[in-house]
C-alpha cells in the first residue's frame, strides 16, 4: 500500500497511475534494490542529482516567496534546509569516498534531462502561483519517499546502495513527505476549495504528470552511463 502523504497527492498520483508506476519502478530503481546497478551509472546519477538538488532548493525557496500563510513558509523553508543540509550530505559523502569533492559536484555540467526537469519546475513557479509550483514539486519529494520505503522493505541485503535507500526511508525524510502533503492539502483548500471540481484541476494535474515524466527521464539519463 502507498504511504499516506495527503489527499491532494493521492489524487494526483491516481490520475498519473502509469507514469507514476514507471517512475517508482524504473529499472534504475530495481538496480538499487537488488544491487545490480553499475557503480559508474550510480555515480553519474549522483553527481547530476547534486546539481538537481541545488536547483530544487532554489525552487523550494521560490515557494517561500509565493507563500500566503506562515505554515507554507515554514514547510518550504524546512524543505530547503532538508535538501541543502541533509539530503545533499549523502551525495557529498558518497562522492568524497570516490575522490570527487564538493566543488566538482557544484561545478558539474548539467545533463539535458536535469536541465529540463529543474527549469520546468522553476518555470511552473514563476509562471503560475504557489499551487502550480507545488504540483510540479510533489513528484520529487513524495516519489523518493515511496521508493525509499519500498526498497527498505524489499531490498537485497547485499545491495551496495543501502545508504541511498536509508536516506529516503529515514523517518526524517518520511516526516518531510507527510508535512509537505499536509501543507499542500491546506494550500489547495485555502485557494481553490475542492480540487476535483476546480477549474484549475487539469492544469495542476498536468504539472504533476509532466514532472513525473521528467523523473523517468532522469533515471534514463542515469542508466545511459554504464
Ligand atoms: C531527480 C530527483 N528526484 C527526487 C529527489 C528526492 N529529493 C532527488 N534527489 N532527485
Amino acid at each position: 500500500m502507498a504511504p499516506d502523504y495527503g489527499k491532494t497527492f493521492a489524487h494526483w498520483r491516481a490520475k498519473a497511475a502509469d507514469p507514476w508506476r514507471d517512475y517508482t519502478n524504473h529499472p534504475f530503481v530495481e538496480g538499487l534494490r537488488d544491487g545490480s546497478l553499475p557503480r559508474r551509472a550510480f555515480l553519474h546519477y549522483l553527481v547530476q542529482d547534486y546539481v538537481f538538488l541545488v536547483h530544487f532548493a532554489r525552487a523550494w525557496s521560490l515557494g517561500v516567496v509565493k507563500s500566503e500563510a506562515l505554515d507554507e513558509m515554514k514547510v518550504c523553508s524546512a524543505t530547503v534546509d532538508a535538501l541543502v543540509n541533509h539530503e545533499m550530505a549523502l551525495h557529498v559523502q558518497t562522492c568524497a569516498a570516490e575522490g570527487i569533492d564538493e566543488q566538482t559536484l557544484f561545478d558539474a555540467t548539467e545533463a539535458s534531462e536535469n536541465l529540463a526537469y529543474t527549469r520546468y519546475v522553476l518555470d511552473a513557479g514563476h509562471q503560475g502561483d504557489f499551487l502550480d509550483l507545488m504540483a510540479a514539486l510533489a513528484p520529487c519529494v513524495m516519489g523518493y519517499g515511496e521508493i525509499g520505503l519500498r526498497l527498505a522493505r524489499d531490498k537485497n541485503p547485499d545491495t551496495p546502495y543501502a545508504d541511498w535507500i536509508n536516506t529516503y526511508a529515514d523517518p526524517d525524510y518520511q516526516s518531510l513527505c507527510t508535512s509537505v502533503g499536509t501543507m499542500i492539502d491546506d494550500a489547495v483548500a485555502r485557494r481553490i476549495g475542492d480540487l476535483a471540481t476546480s477549474p484549475r484541476a487539469d492544469v495542476l494535474q498536468n504539472r504533476f504528470t509532466t514532472a513525473t515524466a521528467l523523473e523517468i527521464g532522469f533515471w534514463q539519463m542515469g542508466l545511459r552511463c554504464q
